[in-house]
């Protein structure tokens, strides 16, 4: 199986904090790999870093065999790697299916001028995250938080990412809605998909992983699969530390 993801000796500062500590971690082809740590401990700054919203000091990302510190974000999404934010964030004036729409977009200019839309696709995302057919319309000031999360999910799925990184998908859904988005995982890992998760939701995130590692302070202070992790005692007492 090929290295789908592999971080190399990360850094990021900002300013006198060390939020990234010379993080090294890889994910394999089809692998799902925990990233837990107590609040502030440096998370989404790692995913803002694989998906270039943030420059790291130093260290490398590489994506398939290829450093892909030195593009852009949309050229990282293209390359295959996607993200879903902690904090949703759909275009405001945009329906639900046309928020995914702007993730089923053609890279090509021109075939998006001349393509007409996806809505088969639209609907067909939508559907697998959750909503009815009656939701396609819906603007996100309409929205609970929870369909936040989902179209959240779909938008990510709509850029058909080799690889995902999931920040808090559970944060805020009701019991039935995290089955369903954890049922979505676990299909889409049957079907090969690599996937990074973050979440405080620690019962929910056991099952949809094959390994997790854990941060504090931005430094890697555990490894292994979750029993491994949660057993270890630096992460009990980081957990404590951060109540
Ligand atoms: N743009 C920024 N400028 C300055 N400091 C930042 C910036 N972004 C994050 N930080 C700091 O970097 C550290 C790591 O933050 P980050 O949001 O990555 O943590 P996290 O593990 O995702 O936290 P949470 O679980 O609360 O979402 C924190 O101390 C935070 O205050």
């Amino acid at each position: 199986m090929s290295t789908a993801l592999q971080v190399s000796n990360l850094v990021k500062r900002f300013g006198g904090l060390v939020a990234t500590n010379n993080l090294s971690f890889s994910l394999k082809e089809g692998e799902s790999l925990g990233l837990i740590g107590p609040n502030g401990a440096g998370k989404t700054t790692v995913f803002s870093q694989i998906m270039g919203e943030l420059r790291q000091n130093s260290g490398t990302i590489e994506l398939f065999g290829d450093e892909i510190s030195t593009l852009s974000t949309p050229q990282r999404i293209r390359a295959g790697v996607s993200r879903t934010y902690q904090i949703p964030r759909p275009f405001g004036e945009m329906s639900v299916a046309e928020n995914i729409r702007v993730g089923l977009m053609p890279d090509n200019i021109w075939q998006m001028i001349v393509s007409p839309p996806d809505t088969r696709r639209e609907r067909e995302l939508a559907l697998s995250v959750g909503f009815l057919k009656a939701d396609l319309g819906r603007m996100p000031t309409e929205l609970a938080m929870g369909d936040l999360r989902k179209l959240e999910m779909a938008r990510t799925m709509a850029t058909a990412p080799k690889v995902m990184l999931l920040d808090e998908v559970f944060a805020g859904l009701t019991t039935g809605e995290i089955a369903q988005i954890s049922d979505l995982i676990q299909s889409m890992r049957k079907d090969g998909m690599t996937f990074l998760i973050v979440s405080h939701d620690l019962p929910a995130l056991e099952p949809l992983i094959d390994r997790a590692i854990a941060i504090e302070r931005g430094t890697m202070i555990a490894e292994g699969t979750f029993s491994e992790v949660m057993n270890d005692k630096a992460v009990q007492a980081s957990y404590l530390g951060g109540v």
